[in-house]
């Protein structure tokens, strides 16, 4: 029996059911199955196959204990179908989990609580850019940004409800924001700098009542390359001549590109030739150079227009009398004119209406880049599109100033000889029909954008280094006196100042240099920008980040000039009276996007300058104390005085 037992006991298992039981409990079980499952298995549609399966099972196990059944009987009562008593039986069972038929039976979830994620998304997205344009545009927007977040506020607690109040929000926001800008930090590798703030990163580090003295400051003390973060994206702050000429000069074609910025992008749609970038640069650069020698840069037929436009000058100058006058607008008509002449194939009277109303277009054009209009307009292009303020005259200038230019080209459109071309214009037209190279952009719309860059890059440096010049004169009387009195003995009063005297006057030479070391008009030039990731110095600088060259420091160098801080024509002097050149002096930057107009520049302020020595002295007013504090622009130039022109005694 126990052997019998034991092998049914194995089939059983076998089957997965192992039961340890009477007959009569399994008879009474397998009844309550057929009464009870139905009913609870309903909803699950196995009722059927289930029931098969039971019965089946049990009918088996009954058959199989039959012979038990026998001897049983005698000791408990006849069984009843009827009678649930077999339940009062203990019966234990084993079961494998194959043969479960509940396994594919899930709870079903509970109702989700959905979160409004995108919403969410969204808000903080603003909330975000909101931040951003409060911590920079400060009172400009407060009013508004403060109406913005109460209705925000409002809007937020209804969407949030009890679930999470505002103040929680933002707190969460502002560790979310900590915690991202402090991973954007101390992960990249950049060169040394300030610690950045969040959102508005060194701006404090920069100030703003000294923001120049600031960045020659963080020069000092992390070195020629360091990191500077504008608002969160960081950039290089290159200074120091051996910087400059690693990056400029020995990896020249790294260091090419422009980056781009919207209010470029809506000037001149990144054309033209200051901030264009890439092969079309290139060709435009090329044109613009060749196109400037084809017309005697550094050759006498320039020279003689120069000394033409000298002569006007002087004539206007000197009716004024030796009365007080200001010299910006003389000063800045006669260079214009040069570039005027070499563009349009002409020049203007100085008092011709359309020539002020085009000087002024272009000044509200260049001063905005860095304008702090022209900065927010580069972080919130769209928001500022849409708000009042000067970057909207700068785009009326432009849109102004275009007519005009596209006059000028019609004209030549219409007057042209192939052949015999006069002038900038001339030669770009002939360019447009022959270039083939759509990407060059040979275009009428490009040449609109490079004349307004020769304009603008060639009249306001120059005129500021000559009005410079004027106020160091009447200011340095000694200096003054001595380039007299060498143009004098060198040049006479019979005749105009000619380039070749140049080496003959190294007084007068040195006088020009220390000028515009001393002036200093270009602080930073043009942002660049490393076509792959380099090093300078040592130092990483990746692709793509924006590098500032900071010109100042080098013209201020203490290991170059003796008195960096002070006007003295000796730097550029040797121990015997003889002109003395620097490598370092660069004021024209160096490299392939060092400034095209060198030479003419050059020419005009050696021309100039002598020419203005030689017919007049440049005094003060009485009592008048100048100041040499420069205004902030493209380039920096005096702010406006007055002075006496006291005439010489010219024959020419
Ligand atoms: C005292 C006078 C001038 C100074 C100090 C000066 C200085 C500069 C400097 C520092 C740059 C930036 C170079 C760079 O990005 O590294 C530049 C660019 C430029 N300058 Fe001048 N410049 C003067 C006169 C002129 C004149 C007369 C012209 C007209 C032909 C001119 C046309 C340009 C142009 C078109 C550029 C942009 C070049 C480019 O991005 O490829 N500049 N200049």
């Amino acid at each position: 029996m126990p052997e019998v037992t034991s092998t049914r006991s194995d089939r059983l298992k076998s089957k997965g059911i192992m039961f340890l039981c009477n007959t009569t409990a399994i008879k009474d079980w397998s009844y309550f199955l057929s009464q009870i499952l139905p009913l609870v298995n309903k909803s699950a549609g196995f009722v059927h196959q289930s029931m098969d399966r039971v019965e089946a099972v049990t009918s088996t196990m009954v058959t199989a204990l039959e012979p038990d059944l026998s001897g049983l009987s005698a000791s408990h009562p006849p069984l009843n179908s009827n009678h649930t008593s077999g339940l009062e039986h203990v019966f234990q069972y084993s079961y494998s989990e194959s043969d479960l038929q509940y396994t594919d039976y899930k709870t079903p979830p509970r109702d989700s609580i959905p979160l409004p994620k995108a919403v969410l998304y969204l808000v903080m997205a603003a909330l975000v850019v909101v931040a951003v344009a409060y911590a920079i545009v400060g009172h400009l927007v407060k009013d508004l940004v403060h109406e913005f977040v109460v209705s925000m506020a409002s809007v937020l607690s209804q969407l949030m409800g009890q679930w999470m109040d505002v103040q929680g929000l933002l707190i969460f926001l502002c560790v979310l924001l900590l915690v991202k800008h402090l991973r954007d930090v101390l992960t990249n590798i950049m060169p040394p700098g300030p610690f950045p703030l969040p959102l508005i990163g060194n701006v404090l580090n920069i100030g703003f009542s000294d923001p120049l003295g600031s960045f020659q400051r963080i020069a000092e003390r992390y070195g020629d390359v360091s990191t500077l973060y504008l608002g969160n994206k960081p950039c290089i702050l290159l200074t120091g001549y051996e910087s400059f000429k690693e990056a400029f000069v020995e990896q020249a074609d790294v260091f090419t590109d422009r980056p781009y910025f919207p209010i470029v992008g809506k000037l001149s749609k990144g054309k033209g030739l200051i901030f264009s970038s890439g092969h079309m640069w290139r060709q435009q650069r090329r044109f613009a150079l060749a196109t400037l020698k084809y017309f005697g840069v550094g050759k006498k037929t320039l020279e003689n227009s120069i000394l033409q436009e000298c002569r006007f000058l002087c004539d206007s100058i000197q009716t004024e009398r030796g009365l007080p006058f200001n010299p910006q607008h003389l000063v800045t008509g006669a260079v214009a004119n040069i570039i005027c002449g070499l563009v349009f194939g002409h020049r203007f009277e100085y008092d011709d209406h359309k020539f002020h109303l085009m000087q002024e277009y272009l000044d509200d054009i260049f001063q905005l880049p860095i304008s702090n209009w022209g900065r927010l307009y580069n972080h919130f292009p769209t928001l500022m599109s849409m708000l009042p303020g000067k970057h909207q005259t700068a785009f009326a200038s432009m849109s102004e100033l275009q007519p005009f230019l596209q006059e000028e080209i019609r004209k030549h459109k219409e007057e042209r000889d192939p052949s015999n071309p006069r002038d900038y214009i001339d030669c770009y037209l002939d360019e447009i029909e022959k270039c083939k190279d759509s990407e060059a952009e040979f275009t009428e719309e490009n040449l609109i954008y490079c004349v307004v860059d020769l304009f603008g890059a060639g009249t306001e440096t120059t005129s500021n280094t000559l009005r410079w010049a004027l106020l160091f004169m009447v200011k340095y009387p000694e200096v003054q006196e001595k380039v007299q009195s060498e143009i004098d003995q060198v040049i006479g009063q019979t005749r105009q100042p000619l380039m070749d005297d140049r080496t003959n006057l190294p007084y007068t030479y040195a006088v020009i240099h220390e000028i515009q070391r001393f002036a200093n008009i270009i602080t930073f030039t043009p942002p660049r920008m490393a076509n792959k990731d380099t090093t300078v110095g040592g130092r990483l600088i990746s692709k793509g980040v924006m590098v500032l060259p900071l010109l100042k420091s080098i013209l201020q160098d203490k290991n170059e000039y003796s008195t960096p801080y002070e006007f003295n024509p000796a730097h550029f002097l040797d121990e015997n009276g003889k002109f003395l050149k620097k490598d370092s002096f660069i004021p024209f930057s160096i490299g392939k996007r060092m400034c095209p107009g060198e030479q003419l520049a050059r020419m005009e302020l050696f021309l100039f300058f002598t020419s203005l020595m030689q017919c007049f002295t440049f005094q003060p007013l009485e009592g008048q104390t100048l100041s040499l504090k420069g205004t902030i622009g493209v380039s920096s130039g005096p702010g406006p005085f007055q002075i006496h022109a006291v005439p010489r005694k010219c024959r020419f």
